[in-house]
Parts: C-alpha cells; sequence; structure tokens
C-alpha cells in the first residue's frame, strides 16, 4: 500500500490554509490557491498517490469585529479563530490515517498543524526549517506578529494567553529540532539556550554540509528512527535568490538543492506523517520571482511524498 510505516492507505490530504492574519503583509493568503492552480495536484496524483483537497475559502468569516491587541500580540482573536478551527480539521484528516500536506499562509497555522498531527501522534517530533526561531512569547515579540510566535505556544513557553488557551503543550523540547536558522532575535536566543532546544543555523549547515546536518536532527529528535515526523518547512528558510515571494527574506540561507535534500531524505525515513509548506506570497516581487517560488513550493512538496526517490 505505502512504504510510509504510519500509514495504511497511500492518500495525501491538503488542506489550504489561505490566511495572512499573523503578519501584516497581504499576500500570503494567495498562497495555496497558486500552488494547487500550478498543477500540485496532479503532480501528486501522478505520482500514485490519492489525493483530497480542502482550500478553507471561507477563513475570512472567522475574523471578529473587535480584535484589539492582547498582551502585545496582534488579532489574537482572528488567529485563534482560524487556528483553531484548521487544527480540528488536520487532526481529523492524520486520524484517517492520511498524509496531511497543509499549504500556508502564514506560519502562524503551525499552531493548527501541529496541533492536529501531534493529538494524533502524540510520539511524533517536528523538523521546522526557517530562516526564523518563530519561538517569540507575549512578552519578548517585538513585531506582535503571530507568526514570530507559534513555536513558544506548542511547547508551552509562552505561558497563559487568553486567546490561545486551547493550544495545548502538546510539543516537547526536546522532540523539536531547527534546520537553516539566521535570523533569530535576541530573547529568542535566550530561550533556545534556557530550554536546550536544538538548532542548526546556516552556519551549522556550511560547517557538516546538509546530509550529516539532517542525519544529526534526526538522531536528536528520533534517535530510533521510529517515531513520527513533521516537516514544517517556510520558505524563507531558502535563500532569497531561490525563494524570493516571501514576507521576510534573509539572505545567506540554503540552496535549491539543500531545501529539496531536507524533504527526500524525511521521505525517505518512510516516517514523515505531515508536512507544512508556508509562507509564499505571490503579492511579493516580479512575476518571475513569484514563479521561481510557487514552483519550488511545490518541487518541495513533491519531494516530501517521495518524487525524488528511486
Ligand atoms: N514565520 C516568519 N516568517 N517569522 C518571522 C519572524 C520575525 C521576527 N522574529 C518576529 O518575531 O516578528
Ligand atoms: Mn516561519
Ligand atoms: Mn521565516
Amino acid at each position: 500500500m505505502s512504504d510510509n510505516k504510519f500509514l495504511s492507505t497511500k492518500t495525501v490530504s491538503i488542506v489550504g490554509v489561505p490566511f495572512s492574519g499573523g503578519q501584516p503583509r497581504g499576500g500570503v493568503e494567495e498562497g495555496p490557491l497558486r500552488l494547487v492552480e500550478f498543477g500540485l495536484l496532479n503532480q501528486i496524483q501522478e505520482m500514485g498517490w490519492k489525493v483530497d483537497y480542502e482550500g478553507n475559502n471561507n477563513i475570512s468569516s472567522l475574523r471578529p469585529n473587535q480584535d484589539p491587541d492582547v498582551l502585545n500580540l496582534k488579532q489574537p482573536k482572528y488567529v485563534s479563530n482560524v487556528t483553531h478551527a484548521v487544527a480540528k480539521q488536520i487532526e481529523e484528516r492524520a486520524r484517517q490515517n492520511k498524509f496531511v500536506l497543509t499549504l500556508g499562509g502564514d506560519h502562524s497555522v503551525a499552531l493548527a498543524t501541529v496541533t492536529g498531527v501531534f493529538s494524533v501522534y502524540p510520539n511524533a517530533c517536528l523538523i521546522w526549517v526557517d530562516a526564523h526561531a518563530d519561538i517569540n512569547t507575549p512578552a519578548t515579540t517585538d513585531s506582535g506578529n503571530i507568526h514570530g510566535c507559534p513555536v513558544s505556544f506548542l511547547t508551552g513557553i509562552a505561558g497563559s494567553h487568553p486567546d490561545f488557551a486551547w493550544v495545548k503543550p502538546l510539543l516537547k523540547t526536546n522532540r523539536l529540532v531547527y534546520i537553516g536558522l539566521r535570523d533569530v532575535d535576541a530573547a529568542e536566543k535566550k530561550i533556545l539556550r534556557d530550554y536546550k532546544i536544538k538548532a542548526f543555523s546556516m552556519h551549522h549547515v556550511d560547517r557538516y554540509g546538509i546530509g550529516n546536518i539532517v542525519e544529526m536532527a534526526l538522531d536528536h529528535v528520533n534517535p530510533k528512527r521510529d517515531l513520527p515526523i513533521h516537516l514544517t518547512f517556510d520558505v524563507d528558510a531558502l535563500d532569497p535568490s531561490v525563494a524570493p515571494s516571501t514576507g521576510t527574506p534573509v539572505r545567506g540561507g540554503l540552496t535549491f538543492r539543500e531545501g529539496h535534500y531536507i524533504c527526500e531524505a524525511l521521505a525517505e525515513t518512510g516516517l514523515l506523517v505531515a508536512a507544512d509548506i508556508m509562507e509564499v506570497n505571490p503579492a511579493l516581487e516580479s512575476e518571475m520571482e513569484v514563479f521561481q517560488t510557487i514552483q519550488v513550493g511545490c518541487s518541495l512538496a513533491r519531494c516530501c511524498l517521495g518524487e525524488s526517490l528511486l
């Protein structure tokens, strides 16, 4: 049926989350549809997967009339309403033993993907590929943008916030590993140190090479190679020359191959149960650069599903 140790069916549930409320730049809500229009569903079907797709086109109906900042966070009620609803949807799809592929949307949507996936696979591990650590708390965030904070809620580091009481600390800090970091706020660095969270920055990628980095990352979160894996891939982990159309680009990122290698190596384990492709913003940069970013988003997704394995 499937080479995946946790999935009995070779079915992918693609969940589009056209949401930009976790950060200020419009356009990232167009990411999912553009990836789908590019042909992603057919591409994945042609690889032999059954595919179902839910586009979540009613998200703006979850916007409250009033949504003042609470404890420094911007639009907390909107982000909470959307991610809570999507978390239930993702949990349901994962429980049906489907691979869940989530298309963002900004990275606040990881509140939904991680909650949904870890509700079904409590012993899963999370590989967070990003230029940023997204682990600010309401107390440490400078921007107030919730896409910079999801990890602090998912791990319980954030403490309580009235709008996010539904987010349970399902993610243990020793089941989390970062790859690609290069723009981490001072307060986030302190959190990473204090909680001994494993993080491989671009400096480590340069030093050890991406092949070793993925092995070292898995040795940390999945030493026996027997636990389910969730990959959340912020396309700004890639160098801006590879994925230019994203809201917070940072120079010095992963090459095209390094990004794809991560997805391929995780697919190869047969343990990957969910993947997120986040922060594609088709409203930024030129038409050519948008095309390039959409194309790379699609190929990362296909590699997560085993495209490049022989
Ligand atoms: N998902 C992202 N692109 N996050 C960028 C976060 C940037 C910054 N650390 C902040 O808290 O606002
Ligand atoms: Mn991110
Ligand atoms: Mn990022």
